[in-house]
């Protein structure tokens, strides 16, 4: 039989959502051709927040590798615009001037983001965030750049500025209403959102118009209605989006405000279908990926041929994905003369949460601070539960899982793409699936914006019990399905020695690496073959390859290794002839008892230190930071040892040691623990006759009280063990993963049985010395190598 020639418009979220539907109905019936306008292959627009936020990368978010078309006999045509179609003959013409008949066409065209018509729209350093280029956009001027403003304070406008602080910019958000994501969130919540974000870093900008956009070429400023300006060097407009219709309206299909369809996505003109954002349905043109999924999936019956009732139309949820804020809104928003609310706000826990009742039937949710409820919420509403049931779903206790656990099979899970527990639960089970990576690829859970990602590792735990833990294997990154285990077992037993090696030989997806994996190889590399491994400086983030700091405005911090945090009178004069010589903007003493001098060029660094005539302080490296040390029994009258001598004893011996991240130390002489040592990666608490060696201590984000790893008798011993812990934990942590989180995962007890272990712990002990045998001063070693300080200093050095 003679395939039908199927044709898509548009190579996005919601058109490639239909063709994988299409596939798994009817794999062979149709000749596939998909005409993309972005010369890239299907990706994660949701996850372009993340990009910029940090939390990933843009070679992470492809969602269907060029393999995958292959793989289908599917003809995608990248960078390539379809500008006309020609119903009567069911052809399409492109840009490129190609030309291609169809038996069907689906358009799914998307948005276009819409850009306010103001003077000055057009003036470099104005841009929507819509797509890839324009997160490179965006990337690409903070490196330049100071100041951002973000027209629009919806869910865009808002993962944006965050995304923009990350990147160490300053960032308004100018906003026309008088309170955030009014079309997401009641007042209340927006308020709450609004507080949470300017402790984060945001200014707003509230009940503003935009009048215009200053600048000559590049944009300077924004001029408001009221007269009022702000100086700002980069504009993202996020005003919200305009379905992206005129190629269907040219050819004469029926458009009102997006490309109208009945319930099968049928448009106007016979063979012709629009999915996604460009289609209005009922009245209605969404914006999020849920609907347009359930719009494709209804779509792939109907072109196969199933029997099916067609698409009914969406319940909307939404979640900001910003990290630290927790919001969530479903259903109706606002109240109504119909209506009945309950409230809940629990100041003390800063939490709020709004439930809205329209005859006995749950009907909106807006929930601020906890949105463990959300899903739940979500699946009452879509059933058009009485608020009764809510109530009695409510006994559940508060832990997530025993949520999971208590939620009904037909619950959903994934709200983006509409899994229900029963089919995550079916899937791990007849497939036998043990990872949240096999349950995305078998069942989509978890595949958009990745918010239910816990709940789904929630329900592995729940079905497959103890063993779900063992079992997940976590890779390093998308450029291989290797675990970090196995990738050092294959460079230990191939011997590899090179990243580049490692990528050749164990098959990486891409060429090059990522920088998830670059950093990574490097390190297990150097921690496996310390005297073998060349240090491979360019695949080191920023600040390690410069040994200093780089800081908001472009300049860098510079910080002189101070041992045990004790100085004298010609280092401190020698540094504040620097700071005179150099200009520097502000001398500052650090929590790890140092001095860091702030506000130095670059090209001014080799200098600086030149002058300082002193070690780096590594305040920038994975490696040891500083030793914190109380005043001891020198000068205090409760010390019991000399913690003071016991911290430099430990600073000289470990500086330099690369770790998989910061490694942090405090010295104390008596249980008043002035040093802190029970918020360290070590502490040390000396006691009469004894020490106590403390180890996984964490004072940052995630706060973690350190546990007792033992208690020894001499000095000697303090820095055996040390050396052991330092080891054991160089050679089994991930990379990135600090002490804290380390100790979690293994297990006290686990490290403590090797530690004890006397045989174990001088192997270990051998290693460490071995490791820290090839450390070279990293400042002194930049001033010697000519090459180097042109490379990347800019500035020659003088000698
Ligand atoms: C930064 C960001 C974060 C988001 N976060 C979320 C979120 O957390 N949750 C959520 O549900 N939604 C989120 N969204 C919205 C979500 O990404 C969209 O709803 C979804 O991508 C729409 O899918 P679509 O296929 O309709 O359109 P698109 O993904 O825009 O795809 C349309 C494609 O068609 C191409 N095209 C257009 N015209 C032509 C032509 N004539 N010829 C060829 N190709 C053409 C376009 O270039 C585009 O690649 C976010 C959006 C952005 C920008
Ligand atoms: N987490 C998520 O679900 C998520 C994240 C990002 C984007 N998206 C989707 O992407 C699309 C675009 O997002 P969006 O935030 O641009 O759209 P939006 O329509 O949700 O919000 C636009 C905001 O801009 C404000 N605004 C309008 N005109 C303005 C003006 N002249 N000056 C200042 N503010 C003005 C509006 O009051 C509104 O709050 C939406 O469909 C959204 O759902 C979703
Ligand atoms: S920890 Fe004890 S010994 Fe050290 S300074 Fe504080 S009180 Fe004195
Ligand atoms: S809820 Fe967005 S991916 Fe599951």
């Amino acid at each position: 039989m003679e395939k039908k020639r199927l044709i898509l418009i548009g190579n996005g979220m919601a058109g490639i959502r239909t063709i994988e539907e299409i596939l798994t109905l009817m794999p062979d019936y149709f000749d596939i051709t998909v005409f993309g306008k972005e010369p890239y292959p299907n990706y994660n627009r949701i996850q372009l927040s993340k990009v910029l936020q940090g939390d990933t990368t843009l070679q992470d978010i492809t969602l269907n590798e060029w393999e995958w078309y292959e793989a289908n006999a599917i003809r995608l045509y990248p960078g390539e615009t379809v500008i006309e179609i020609d119903t009567h003959n069911q052809m399409v013409s492109t840009d490129k001037g190609k030309q291609m008949a169809y038996d069907y066409l689906i358009i799914a065209t998307g948005s276009n983001p819409f850009m306010l018509p103001l003077p000055g729209v057009d003036k470099e350093g104005v841009t929507a965030f819509r797509d890839i280029e324009d997160c490179e956009k965006m990337l690409d001027a903070s490196k330049h750049y100071k100041r951002a403003a973000v027209i629009g304070g919806g869910l865009l406008g808002l993962e944006a500025a965050r995304g923009l602080l990350n990147l160490g910019m300053d960032v308004d958000v100018i906003h026309i209403s008088d309170y955030l994501m009014e079309r997401q969130l009641d007042i209340a919540a927006g308020k709450l959102l609004q507080k949470e974000l300017e402790a984060q870093g945001m200014n707003f900008w509230l009940e503003k118009q935009t009048a215009e956009i200053i600048g000559k070429k590049r944009v300077t400023g924004l001029r408001f209605s009221d007269g009022g300006k702000i100086p700002v060097d980069l504009v993202v407009m996020a005003v919200g989006i305009k379905p992206n219709v005129q190629l269907a309206q040219e050819a004469g299909i029926e458009v009102n405000r997006g490309i109208v369809v009945n319930d099968y996505m049928e448009t106007s003109v016979p063979n012709i279908y629009a999915v996604g954002e460009c289609a209005e349905h009922n009245g209605m043109v969404y914006g999020l990926v849920a609907p347009l999924y359930d719009q494709g999936k209804a779509l792939a019956k109907h072109i196969c041929g199933m029997n099916h009732t067609g698409y009914k139309g969406s319940v909307l949820s939404t979640q900001l994905k910003v990290s630290g804020v927790h919001v969530f809104s479903t259903g109706l928003i606002h109240e109504t003369n119909q209506t009945k609310s309950i409230k809940v706000f629990d100041e003390w826990r800063n939490t709020y949460k709004k439930l809205l009742i329209e005859k006995d039937r749950l009907v909106g949710a807006v929930l601020f601070g906890d949105t463990k409820e959300g899903t739940k919420l979500l699946h009452l509403i879509k059933q058009g539960a009485n608020i009764e049931d809510y109530f009695e779903s409510q006994s559940a206790t508060d832990s997530q899982e025993s949520t999971v656990q208590a939620m009904a099979d037909d619950e959903i899970i994934c709200g983006c793409n509409g899994v229900s527990k029963g089919t995550i639960v079916s899937a791990i089970q007849t497939k036998g699936l043990t990872t949240v990576e096999e349950v995305k690829g078998c069942t989509n859970a978890s595949r958009s914006c990745g918010t239910c990602k816990s709940l789904v590792q929630d329900l592995l735990t729940a079905t497959l019990g103890e063993g779900y833990e063992a079992n997940e294997k976590e890779t390093i990154c998308s450029c291989t399905d290797l675990s970090r285990d196995e990738v050092i077992e294959e460079i230990r037993t191939k011997h590899l020695t090179h990243s580049k090696e490692v990528m050749h030989v164990l098959g990486w997806k891409s060429e090059e690496g990522c920088s998830k994996c670059k950093p990574a190889l490097n390190y297990y590399l150097g921690m496996l073959y310390p005297e073998e491994h060349e240090d491979e400086r360019e695949s080191r983030f920023v600040n390690e390859r410069l040994h200093a700091n780089i800081q908001k405005d472009g300049t860098y911090s510079v910080v002189p290794r101070m041992y045990g945090g004790v100085t004298n009178a010609d280092d401190l004069r020698t540094i504040a002839d620097v700071a005179d010589k150099y200009n520097v903007g502000m001398i500052k003493l650090t929590g790890g008892q140092r001095i860091d001098l702030l506000g130095i060029k670059k090209e001014d660094l080799p200098n600086v230190w030149k002058d300082l005539g002193m070690p780096s302080g590594y305040a920038y490296g994975k490696t040891l930071r500083t030793v914190k040390t109380c005043v001891g029994s020198q000068f205090c009258r409760f010390g019991t040892q000399d913690s003071t001598g016991m911290g430099i004893q430990l600073e000289k011996k470990f500086e330099g040691l690369n770790t998989p991240h910061k490694v942090k130390m405090g010295v104390s002489a008596c249980p008043r623990n002035c040093a802190e040592g029970g918020i360290k990666d070590v502490g040390i608490i000396g006691l009469d006759g004894i020490w106590e060696v403390y180890v996984g201590g964490n004072g940052g984000t995630d706060l973690r009280k350190a546990d007792l790893l033992v208690k020894v008798k001499t000095e000697a011993e303090v820095l055996e063990y040390t050396a052991a812990f330092l080891q054991y934990y160089r050679e089994n942590a991930r990379y990135l993963e600090r002490t804290s989180h380390f100790v979690e995962r293994v297990g006290l007890e686990m490290i403590q049985e090797i530690v004890s272990n006397s045989e174990l712990r001088k192997q270990l002990n051998e290693r460490m010395n071995q490791a820290l045998s090839v450390y070279k001063e990293p400042w002194k070693e930049v001033m010697e190598s000519d090459t180097t300080l042109k490379q990347l200093y800019e500035k020659v050095f003088v000698k």
